[in-house]
């Protein structure tokens, strides 16, 4: 759906060059939810205002639905922007417009007849449920609220694609959720694709279906949300990861001075909640101590890691290991010597 190829972007300030993009390749499919992530000044915006050619890349091609934007000026790339709609952190709202005239910006702006706006602007705030507040001002609203008129004002020319720029780090907690649930909905029921960045792991987790993790203006790892989670290859992407696993506390315990033999074990989809751990620790006659463990769900599958220490005398831990791999688990082995 989306072709990123060699996609750079250099701005010039003052004579002087900063290099806010290394060149960088991204396909993003269908229907998916891609979130980026990555800390600030790592080009998240950068790229992602490249996607729709707000920023225009200083080399390189972004294909959507097979139409090439970059080659496109005027009003041939207003017209192919129309399938793109974008959200933004601080909302970007008419200050004197009511929420009926915010979300039919666009609509007028493509000179819609008036019973066509009307009927759209009542369908879009049933779907973001802002029907009761159409003809307040930005001003008299809460700040999930004024996410929500910019999100319906973005599907106002019914898009194939949302951007989300860190689209939910201006709402508190409980907002932040419900925002993810209504931009899952709308992936789900509409069939739209989204690219959000963020730079929160748990928005990562919640609603993506695959990520990229930016570093300094590239993409240093990219995969399934639940491959990059479960065995994060780089040191940007563990730090993202650590965000919401606090596992300081087992460390010290690991790295203290006593041998110990541990296993660190992650599962996902049904195997989470079968009793695969007892069976086979039952069958090699090892006792264990769980030193951490999540239960959790990555958007709709449930997946499990655990930290577990074998007791006994001369453990063979690969047996061990071997039994998990053999039900499907992922088994690391950690022997700490003292
Ligand atoms: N219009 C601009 N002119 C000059 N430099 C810019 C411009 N926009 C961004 N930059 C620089 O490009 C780099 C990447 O910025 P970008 O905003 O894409 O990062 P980001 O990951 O989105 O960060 P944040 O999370 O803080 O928004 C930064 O060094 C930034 O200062």
């Amino acid at each position: 759906m989306i072709h990123v190829k060699q996609v750079s972007k250099t701005y010039t300030r003052n004579q002087t060059s900063i290099s806010a993009l290394k060149p960088v390749d991204l396909h993003i499919r269908s229907g998916e939810i891609f979130g980026i992530i990555g800390h600030s000044g790592a080009g998240k915006s950068t790229l992602i205002r490249c996607l729709n050619c707000l920023e225009r890349p200083t080399t390189g091609t972004v294909t959507v639905n097979g139409v090439d934007l970059t080659a496109l000026h005027g009003k041939k790339l207003q017209a192919q922007r129309q399938q793109i709609g974008m959200i933004f952190q601080h909302f970007h709202l008419l200050s004197s417009a009511t929420v009926f005239d915010n979300i039919a910006f666009p609509l007028r702006l493509a000179k819609a007849d008036r019973k066509h706006i009307r009927e759209r602007v009542e369908e879009l705030a049933e779907l973001v449920g802002l029907q009761h507040v159409l003809n307040q001002y930005p001003s008299q609203l809460s700040g999930g609220q004024k996410q929500r008129v910019g999100i319906a004002r973005a599907l106002a020319m019914k898009p194939h694609v949302l951007l989300c720029d860190e689209a939910t780090s201006a709402l508190d907690p409980e907002t932040t959720r419900a925002i993810l649930q209504l931009l899952s909905r709308i992936n789900r029921e509409l069939g739209i694709t989204i690219v959000l960045i963020t730079h929160e792991m748990q928005v990562i987790r919640d609603i993506c279906d695959r990520v990229a993790v930016m570093d300094a203006g590239e993409i240093v790892e990219q995969g399934d949300v639940i491959d990059v989670f479960l065995h994060p290859a780089h040191r940007v992407t563990r730090q993202f990861v650590s965000q919401v696993q606090d596992d300081t506390h087992v460390r010290s315990y690991v790295e203290s001075d006593a041998a110990k033999t541990i296993l660190s074990i992650s599962f996902k989809g049904d195997q989470t909640y079968e009793p695969v751990l007892f069976e086979t620790v039952r069958d090699t006659g090892y006792s264990f101590s769980i030193l951490q463990g999540t239960i959790s769900k990555m958007k709709d599958l449930p997946y499990g890691q655990l930290l577990i220490e074998l007791h006994g005398e001369q453990i063979d831990h690969e047996q061990v290991a071997d039994q998990l791999r053999a039900r499907g688990l992922e088994v690391e082995v950690m022997e700490w010597r003292s």
